[in-house]
């Protein structure tokens, strides 16, 4: 709240400016403008010196106004609605670059002459050393938003004006220009600096939303219903969780600098990771999540991304060496991201097929065949339920290709709005549509140009774009919406589906000769509930993706592990470990209570036969009923041979089911299901 003025510094005051000690200005005001004024005398300025009426020349004030192109951009439509608010009222707005040289304004006409005779015009600087203490150069010497009324401008010249003026600031705080409203001091109303720095605010969201338009921006308040409000603070925040960028918002309620926010990162400030945001927020009916802040404050926030390229990201904040791409894949839009904390970025580690095989028999054949055909020209389809790993098998054919160094690029069908696949996937020219890039944009196949297009969920795309894919795919050729020329492409072609696309097929929704246009080797990967390396791969999870070496799994939970029939696959089994790692922070080994909530709720819920059998120590009675001891008898059926040597090799384990699996290159599942079955049949 404004200070009321002392009697002393008001007498003063008065004495030395008789129109604007009428306001009554708080002190700290008049403080300001008393040290502008001696700043003024220092440097020799003139109180009645001729305003200087010589604007740049028209060549440098396009200089001016191209070097200062985006903050026009963003500011213009501001400043009509700014304008609106205060038409009618011999005022103007007035936008300045860094140095206080005006390059647009707009105002009443009557006004705009009367203020050109005071060279209120673009092109002319108004900085303090120029023309004296006035709101827009004083503003940019003190750094904050600044009025300037009648007599306290320095110069006799500027009496009349009364002015309004507030710097605007880039997500790192540096200076970008000043919005100003300038008018008749007659004019003068208290709310003028309001609407300014309101509209200044506003230039400045929109141009952090902008520099970081395809990073993950979080919009928080303390309160709810200020979300979506020019009070919101919003952050921007790389696909690894670091902070690079924030409005004056975010800031004053984090009660951070700069400096010190860059220093935080998505986890230390509300205790959250990129993944969690990513997943909640990926619906558009997602509520606001509330978090804590630094020292306990209570926030509620709203994530807002791009989804399709945030899908791919998703899993680079998940997953082992897929950072670096999906940094690759946001950079060409990002302007400049902090550049000092985006090169700390860590390298990327390589993910390629070996990665993968951590010793499934079923994983080992996969491997095996798509290894054969790498860098044969044969389009590859990769099958299997959601989150078995179709994404990172694509990328790892991907790495170990010899289109290596070239473009990875990854397009959900799924996730894109029908209408908006073909311009997504084909590109447009400048005006094809009227769409929010009128500019034209390249499309996913040609972005991929000599690397590897990954169509994930292909048995999403829509029919008739189905035709446009396959003649791109026959002719080697894109031709972009709205265009007439056909463009040569160089793509290798990865599909993946959970679909039965044979059965879409035979329900005419998918076109067979895309089908065998895309189909030179399937590949099915299997069910994590199938796959007998499920420790291997908790090892590999927690020492690498997870990044807490120092854990292993309880025996209990382990057993859990076991017999759940992980319907969420490789990203469940991921997830559940990330959240107990943290649990369990420097405790090892991972015990139930280090589990999430709504994974003991689901295995509660669901106790399927494996759950069953981890619970009841199915294996041991199975193993102690064992008929044969050294082998079995010549009569036996082929079943039943079967059946033994399960229960010999559960028994040469010690009764560790994964470790049978494991010996035997069978899953988990198919062991308590022929044990059980074989108990039945014998009861
Ligand atoms: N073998 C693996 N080792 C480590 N993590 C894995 C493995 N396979 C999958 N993941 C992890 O599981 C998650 C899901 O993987 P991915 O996105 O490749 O699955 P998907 O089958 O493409 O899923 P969807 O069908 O839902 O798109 C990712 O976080 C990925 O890093």
């Amino acid at each position: 709240m404004p200070q009321p003025a002392t009697s002393r510094s008001r007498r003063a005051d008065e004495l030395a400016r008789p129109i604007a000690s009428s306001l009554a200005l708080p002190e700290q005001h008049v403080g300001l403008i008393d040290q502008s004024h001696e700043r003024c005398q220092a440097i020799g300025l003139s109180r009645i010196e001729r305003p200087d009426y010589a604007p740049l020349g028209r060549t440098d004030l396009t200089v001016a106004r191209d070097r200062n192109r985006r903050l026009h951009c963003h500011a213009a439509p501001v400043m009509e609605m700014l304008f609106d608010q205060i038409v009618g009222t011999e005022s103007m707005v007035v936008l300045c670059d860094a140095t206080g040289t005006i390059i647009h304004s707009v105002g009443d006409d009557d006004f705009l002459a009367k203020a050109s005779k005071v060279a209120l015009t673009p092109g002319v600087n108004w900085s303090e050393q120029a023309k004296g203490t006035n709101a827009i150069g004083t503003a940019l010497v003190d750094e904050v938003p600044t009025l300037v009324h009648a007599d306290e401008h320095y110069m006799h010249a500027n009496h009349f004006l009364t002015c309004s003026a507030a710097p605007i600031l880039d997500p790192r705080g540096n200076i970008l220009g000043v919005l100003d409203v300038t008018g008749d001091h007659r004019s003068y109303h208290q709310h003028t600096m309001a609407l300014v720095k309101m509209s200044a605010r506003m230039i400045e969201n929109h141009w952090l939303s902008d520099d970081f338009r395809n990073a993950l921006r979080l919009h928080f308040h303390g309160r709810v219903e200020f979300i979506g409000t020019l009070m919101e603070g919003i952050l921007a925040v790389t696909p690894d969780g670091r902070i690079v960028g924030a409005n004056r918002s975010a800031l004053d309620q984090l009660g951070l600098s700069g400096a010190a926010l860059r220093m935080q990162s998505l986890v230390s400030l509300f205790g959250t990771t990129v993944g969690a945001l990513v997943d909640r927020f990926r619906s558009p009916l997602a509520t606001p999540m509330a978090v804590k802040g630094p020292g306990g404050a209570g926030f509620h926030l709203h994530a807002r991304f791009d989804w399709p390229v945030w899908s791919h990201v998703t899993d680079a904040a998940m997953g082992a060496g897929r950072r670096g791409e999906a940094v690759v894949e946001l950079a060409p839009a990002a302007a400049s991201p902090l550049p000092s904390v985006e090169s700390t970025a860590p390298a990327p580690a390589a993910v390629g097929l070996a990665h993968l095989d951590t010793g499934d028999a079923q994983m080992a054949s996969v491997l095996g065949k798509v290894r054969r055909v790498l860098d044969r020209d044969i389009p590859v389809l990769i099958l299997g339920e959601t989150g078995t790993g179709k994404e990172l098998l694509a990328r790892a054919i991907h790495r170990d290709s010899a289109r290596a160094k070239q473009p990875f690029v990854a397009v959900n069908c799924a996730s894109i709005p029908e209408t908006l696949i073909e311009a997504e996937l084909f590109g447009y020219e400048e005006g094809a549509f009227t769409g929010a890039r009128r500019k034209g944009a390249v499309g996913k196949i040609l972005q991929a140009d000599g690397g590897t297009l990954f169509l994930d969920e292909i048995g999403d795309m829509p029919l008739p774009l189905q035709a446009h894919l396959l003649r791109v795919l026959q002719e080697r050729r894109v031709t972009p919406l709205g265009s007439t020329k056909a463009v040569p492409v160089d793509v290798a072609i990865i599909c993946a589906t959970h679909r039965d696309l044979r059965a879409m097929i035979d329900a005419r929704a998918f076109r067979e000769d895309l089908y065998y246009r895309l189909n030179g080797l399937a590949v099915r990967l299997p069910a994590l509930r199938e796959r007998s390396d499920l420790s291997a791969l908790v090892r590999r999870i927690l020492d690498g993706d997870v990044q807490a070496r120092h854990l292993r799994l309880s025996a209990e939970v382990q057993a859990l592990f076991d017999g759940y029939a992980w319907p969420g696959n490789v990203r469940q089994l991921f997830n559940v470990l990330r959240t107990a790692a943290v649990m369990a922070g420097g405790e090892s080994p991972i015990t139930r209570e280090h589990l999430p909530d709504d994974f003991l709720d689901d295995l509660r819920q669901r106790p399927p036969a494996t759950a069953e059998a981890a619970a009841v120590p199915a294996p041991a009675p199975v193993v102690a009923a064992s008929p044969a001891a050294d082998g079995p008898p010549a009569t036996m059926s082929l079943e039943a041979m079967e059946v033994e040597a399960i229960r010999r090799a559960v028994e040469q384990a010690g009764g560790n089911i994964s470790e049978a699996s494991k010996r035997l290159g069978i899953s988990r599942n198919t062991i308590y299901r022929k044990l059980r079955w074989s108990q039945r049949d014998s009861s």
